[in-house]
């Protein structure tokens, strides 16, 4: 079968392979049947070994090979012994960042089994989701809702999930003002759910003209194109302040930004993973009391919800599917800052 692959060189790209095969099915899981996977610049960062090498993190044939993606969705061909429990064949389900996770600890028992010590990842300490077939943790598959396009879907998977929990953790309010850092995959989201669910106003800042104007077709009120205007003049002047500021954009100085562009008792919410260090302008932290906070993906509970406000129309991923031959060009669009919305793989014509 075909999959995307880590390279083992770590140069950012991936070996589009045709002899993969997934592994056995252990107690409680299943196979899943892939049918879209989207590309998620998480994907890049692990392509390039960002975090560590993923393939010192599993073999495969003999060979240390990690299959990249977790935006994916695809429906249950298989069950393994006690699955059954909680998935049926058919199901379409979705296969998350979040894979699983030991279930017991502190942060699983408390409503943040994201941070759960224990938890494995799609795409990265296990098998993701580019790939003809994955093994999935049935207790942990998130199912698709019916009625919700399951191309859009592979966006709430990763992109739209992650946003719709850290517009949680920035305590979004309806009336209040948010800005988002970064109108790409995660950004144009970050837009949908804090206009269309929060209630609040969007004060959106890019480089690129098209995503900007996206932005606006979505709720956005403020558009501010980074390379052409002063960011936090700008936001500021237009918004007065802005009560939380979502980073998603891949760059350091979109952080100071989000920082200066709060108005007091602000929240800064990193979603964002850029390579390096945060500075903070110290003396608008302490005489503003401005609260930085991170945000990782959401859990099952909270990708059920991004899903269901995607079945019923109140955030529509922006999509364009791609041949299964074009990953690498897609990472270098990417790379670029060229994709509105996400692109995604279609292993449905393979
Ligand atoms: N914390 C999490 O749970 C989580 C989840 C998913 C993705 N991520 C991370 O979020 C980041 C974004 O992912 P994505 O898929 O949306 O990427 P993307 O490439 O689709 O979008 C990034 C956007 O940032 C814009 N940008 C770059 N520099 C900017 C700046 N200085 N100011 C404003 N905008 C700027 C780019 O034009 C682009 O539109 C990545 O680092 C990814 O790893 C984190
Ligand atoms: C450590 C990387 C976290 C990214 C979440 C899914 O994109
Ligand atoms: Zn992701
Ligand atoms: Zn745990």
């Amino acid at each position: 079968m075909k999959a995307a692959v880590v390279r083992e060189n770590n140069d950012g790209y991936v070996d589009l392979i045709d002899d993969w095969e997934p592994r056995s099915l252990a107690f409680g899981e299943a196979l899943v049947d892939v049918e879209y996977v989207g590309i998620c610049h998480t994907d890049l960062h692990v392509a390039a070994g960002d975090f560590g090498d993923p393939n010192k993190m599993g073999t495969q044939n003999g060979k240390f090979r990690r299959v990249i993606g977790h935006e994916g969705v695809g429906r249950v061909s298989k069950l393994g012994e006690g699955a059954s429990d909680y998935l049926k064949l058919g199901d379409r389900v979705s296969i998350a960042w979040f894979y699983d996770a030991c279930g017991v600890c502190d942060y699983c028992v408390s409503g943040n089994e994201t941070f759960c010590r224990n938890a494995r990842n799609s795409g990265y300490t296990v098998d993701g989701a580019m790939a003809q077939q994955c093994v999935v943790n049935a207790k942990y598959a998130v199912k698709v809702p019916e009625g919700l396009d399951p191309v859009q879907a592979t966006s709430i998977t990763c992109a739209g999930v992650t946003m719709y929990k850290s517009l949680k953790v920035g305590e979004t309010k309806p009336g209040q003002w948010v800005s988002v850092h970064g109108a790409g995959g995660l950004g144009s989201l970050a837009v949908q759910y804090a206009h269309n669910v929060f209630g609040a106003h969007v004060a959106v800042i890019d480089g690129n003209d098209d995503k900007l104007e996206a932005a606006r077709l979505n709720g956005a009120e403020v558009l501010v194109n980074r390379k052409k205007e002063d960011v936090v003049a700008r936001v500021n002047e237009l918004t007065g302040g802005v009560h939380n500021a979502q980073v998603t954009a891949v760059n350091d100085a979109a952080f100071s930004q989000a920082v200066n562009v709060l108005r007091p008792m602000g929240k800064l919410v990193a979603v964002a993973l850029p390579q390096g260090d945060m500075s903070l302008n110290i003396a608008k932290t302490v005489l503003d009391g401005i609260e930085v906070r991170g945000s990782l993906v959401g859990t099952r509970a909270d990708l059920k919800e991004a899903f269901q406000f995607g079945a019923e129309g109140k955030v529509t991923p922006i999509v364009e599917k791609v041949p299964f031959s074009e990953i690498n060009s897609v990472i270098d669009e990417m790379k670029q800052g060229s994709i509105t919305g996400r692109k995604v793989i279609d292993f449905t014509t393979l």
